[in-house]
C-alpha cells in the first residue's frame, strides 16, 4: 500500500515545497526513438517551457491530412456516457425522448442509435455487436472484470484508461510492449510532488487520481491487471498520460463532452490560440488536418480550446482544463485591445453600465482575478471583468433561463464591449435564447447574430460551427417559430434562404476537412441531398438568393 500513497500525496504535504514538478514537458533525451508518421516527427518545441511537439516534415496544403490514427491508444468514455455512449465508435443514442424524436428528425445518428450494456459488467456499453466484438478483443477483456467489481463506483476517464493500457501491456498480444516502454521515455510519469500542483489546478482531477489509490480492503487491487509493487513507474506513467495529456473529445455534431483519448502520436500536438492545424474526430478515427500551408520544419499546432474566446478565458480554461499557461505567440502579446478584438475600450463605459458593472464586481468578487490580465488593473478593467464574469456565469449555467441569458446579453451588446461576431459568450448567448424557445423581443439582434455568424462560419473555415448553427436556424424555419421567422424576415433576413446557405457552405466544405466516409459528413451530405431533392427553385437560384442575402450584410 505504501507505494500506492507515494502517488497520491496529500495536497498540504507538499504545499511549502518547490514544485519543481513540471506536468508534461521535458527535454527528450537525444537518443530517443519518436512516435513518427510520414509527414511528421516529434521534436523539441521552440515554444517556452512546453516540452516536445508535432512538426511538419514536408509541406502541407489546407486541408490535407497531416497525422492520423484509425483508433487512439486509449479512447474513455465520461462517467455520464458509459450507459448510452458505444464505448467503441462514441456515438451517443439520446435517452431523452424530446431530444431523440428532435434530432431523428434531422437524420442526426443521436436520434436512432441504441446501445446495450455489456453482459459481464453492465458499465460499458456498445451501439451494435461489430463494435462489441472489436472492443472486447483489444481492450474490454482487460478492463470487464476489473470494472465490474461490486460496490466500486464507477472509476473516472483517465484511470479506466491506465487500467486497460497495463492490461494490454501485461497480455501484449500486439507486441506493444517494447513500443509503449519507449514512447514512455518521452513522457515523463511525473514528481508526486505535482499532485499538489493538480490539487491546485483542478480539485477533481485530484480526486480522481485518488480512486486509483482504494482504500484497503478494497477489491480492486485485487484485480488490477499488474502488481502495484513490481512496475510502480509504468502505471504512474500510464495514470498521468491519460489524466494529464489526454484530448478532450466532444461530440461534432451537438458539442456534447464524451471523454478523453490518449495517444503519443497525437497527443504530442502542442496547443495554440492562433492554430495552423486543427483535430478532427471522426468516431473513433483521429486525424489532424492543415488549416493552413503548413512548410517543412513547422510545429503544428492545434487548438484545445475555443481560440477566439477572450485572452484570460482562453487562459482559465487551460489552466483548469489542461493544468498549463498558454506561451502561444497569440498569448504572448497578453490580452491587449489588439488581439482581443471584441473587447471596447474600458474607459468608455456609459454611465448605466458602469453603475450595472459596479454592482457586479461585488457579485462576483471571488471570480474576478480570473477575468483580470493583472493585479493592479485599474477600476475600469475591473468593470469588464466583472461583466465578463457575469456573461460567462450565465453562460456556464445550466439552469439559466430566458430572462437571464437575454439580459446578459443587452449587457454585452448594450455596453458595446463586445461584438457579435466573435464566437464568444456573446455569440454562444444567443444560441441559448433560441434553444430555450426565443420571443420576438430581440429579433433585431437576432438576425445580426445569425447573419454575421454566417459570415463568421464562412470566412473562418468553421465546418462544424455552421453545422450547429444550420440545424438551428432550420428548427427555427419551423412552425413553432413563426413569429421570430417573420420579425426576422421584416429586418431582411430570410431564414430559409440562409438555411441554404449553410447546406451550400457545409456540401463544399466539409470534405475538405472531414474524410467523405465519416459519420459527419455522411450526415451533411445526406441531409444536403434530402433538402435539394424537396424543393422546386434549382441550384443555381438558389445560390443566387443566398448571394443576394449575402450581399445585403456586407460591411
Ligand atoms: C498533450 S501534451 C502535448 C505534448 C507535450 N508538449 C509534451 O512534451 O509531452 C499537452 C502539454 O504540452 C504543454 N503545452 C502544450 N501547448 C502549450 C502551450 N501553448 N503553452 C505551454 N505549454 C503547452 C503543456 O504542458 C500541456 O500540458
Amino acid at each position: 500500500m505504501h507505494t500506492q500513497n507515494a502517488l497520491v500525496a496529500q495536497p498540504n504535504e507538499h504545499r511549502d515545497q518547490d514544485h519543481s514538478y513540471r506536468l508534461i514537458p521535458s527535454k527528450i533525451p537525444a537518443n530517443a526513438k519518436m512516435p513518427t508518421d510520414n509527414g511528421v516527427e516529434v521534436k523539441q518545441s521552440q515554444m517556452p517551457g512546453a516540452g516536445k511537439g508535432l512538426f511538419a516534415r514536408v509541406t502541407f496544403s489546407p486541408g490535407e491530412i497531416v497525422a492520423s490514427v484509425d483508433r487512439p491508444l486509449v479512447t474513455e468514455l465520461e462517467i455520464d456516457r458509459m450507459l448510452d455512449t458505444c464505448a467503441w465508435c462514441c456515438q451517443r443514442g439520446a435517452t431523452d425522448p424530446i431530444e431523440r424524436k428532435t434530432a431523428a428528425s434531422m437524420g442526426l445518428p443521436h436520434g436512432f442509435t441504441e446501445v446495450k450494456s455489456c453482459t459481464g459488467c453492465h458499465r460499458v456499453a456498445y451501439c451494435s455487436r461489430t463494435c462489441q466484438s472489436k472492443a472486447w478483443k483489444r481492450e474490454h477483456k482487460y478492463e470487464c472484470k476489473v470494472i465490474s467489481v461490486e460496490d466500486l463506483p464507477p472509476l473516472p476517464p483517465g484511470v479506466r484508461g491506465a487500467i486497460k493500457i497495463l492490461g494490454r501491456l501485461k497480455a501484449d498480444p500486439d507486441n506493444e510492449f517494447i513500443h509503449v516502454r519507449k514512447i514512455m521515455s518521452l513522457w515523463p510519469a511525473g514528481d508526486p510532488n505535482g499532485m499538489s500542483e493538480i490539487y491546485r489546478l483542478n480539485k477533481k482531477r485530484f480526486d480522481d487520481f485518488q480512486s486509483w489509490d482504494k482504500p484497503p480492503g478494497s477489491t480492486l487491487e485485487s484485480h488490477m491487471p499488474m502488481d502495484w509493487t513490481s512496475d510502480l513507474s509504468l502505471e504512474k506513467w500510464c495514470l498521468m498520460c491519460t489524466m494529464n495529456n489526454a484530448i478532450i473529445l466532444s461530440s461534432v455534431f451537438d458539442g456534447v463532452p464524451l471523454g478523453i483519448a490518449f495517444d503519443p502520436l497525437i497527443s504530442s500536438a502542442n496547443h495554440s490560440c492562433d492554430p495552423n492545424a486543427v483535430l478532427v474526430f471522426n468516431q473513433p478515427r483521429h486525424e489532424i488536418r492543415a488549416l493552413r500551408k503548413i512548410k517543412a520544419g513547422e510545429e503544428i499546432l492545434i487548438s484545445y480550446i475555443e481560440p477566439t474566446n477572450p485572452f484570460n478565458v482562453r487562459q482559465m480554461q487551460l489552466e483548469e482544463n489542461y493544468l498549463f499557461t498558454c506561451q502561444c505567440t497569440k498569448c504572448l502579446k497578453g490580452g491587449n485591445l489588439e488581439t482581443d478584438e471584441f473587447l471596447g475600450h474600458p474607459e468608455n463605459l456609459d454611465d448605466e453600465y458602469r453603475k450595472l458593472a459596479d454592482k457586479l464586481i461585488a457579485r462576483h468578487e471571488s471570480k474576478l482575478s480570473k477575468f483580470l490580465m493583472s493585479d493592479n488593473e485599474s477600476e475600469a478593467q475591473k468593470r469588464l471583468a466583472a461583466m465578463e464574469a457575469e456573461a460567462y456565469d450565465v453562460l456556464e449555467n445550466d439552469q439559466a433561463g430566458t430572462g437571464e441569458t437575454k439580459e446578459a446579453i443587452e449587457m454585452c451588446i448594450g455596453s458595446k464591449m463586445w461584438s457579435w461576431t466573435y464566437h464568444n459568450s456573446v455569440v454562444v448567448l444567443p444560441r441559448n435564447i433560441f434553444i430555450q424557445g426565443s420571443s420576438t423581443r430581440h429579433s433585431g439582434s437576432a438576425s445580426n447574430y445569425i447573419s454575421r455568424y454566417f459570415l463568421h462560419c464562412t470566412r473562418k473555415n468553421r465546418v462544424i460551427n455552421a453545422w450547429a448553427v444550420s440545424t438551428l436556424v432550420n428548427v427555427l424555419c419551423g412552425t413553432a417559430h413563426k413569429e421570430l421567422y417573420q420579425e426576422l424576415a421584416k429586418g431582411g433576413v430570410q431564414l430559409r434562404v440562409l438555411y441554404f446557405g449553410f447546406l451550400f457552405y457545409l456540401h463544399d466544405h466539409t470534405p475538405r476537412i472531414f474524410r467523405s466516409d465519416s459519420p459527419f459528413a455522411r450526415v451533411t451530405e445526406i441531409t444536403y441531398k434530402q433538402i435539394i431533392a424537396g424543393v422546386t427553385y434549382s441550384e443555381t437560384e438558389l445560390k443566387e438568393k443566398v448571394q443576394a442575402l449575402g450581399r445585403h450584410w456586407r460591411p
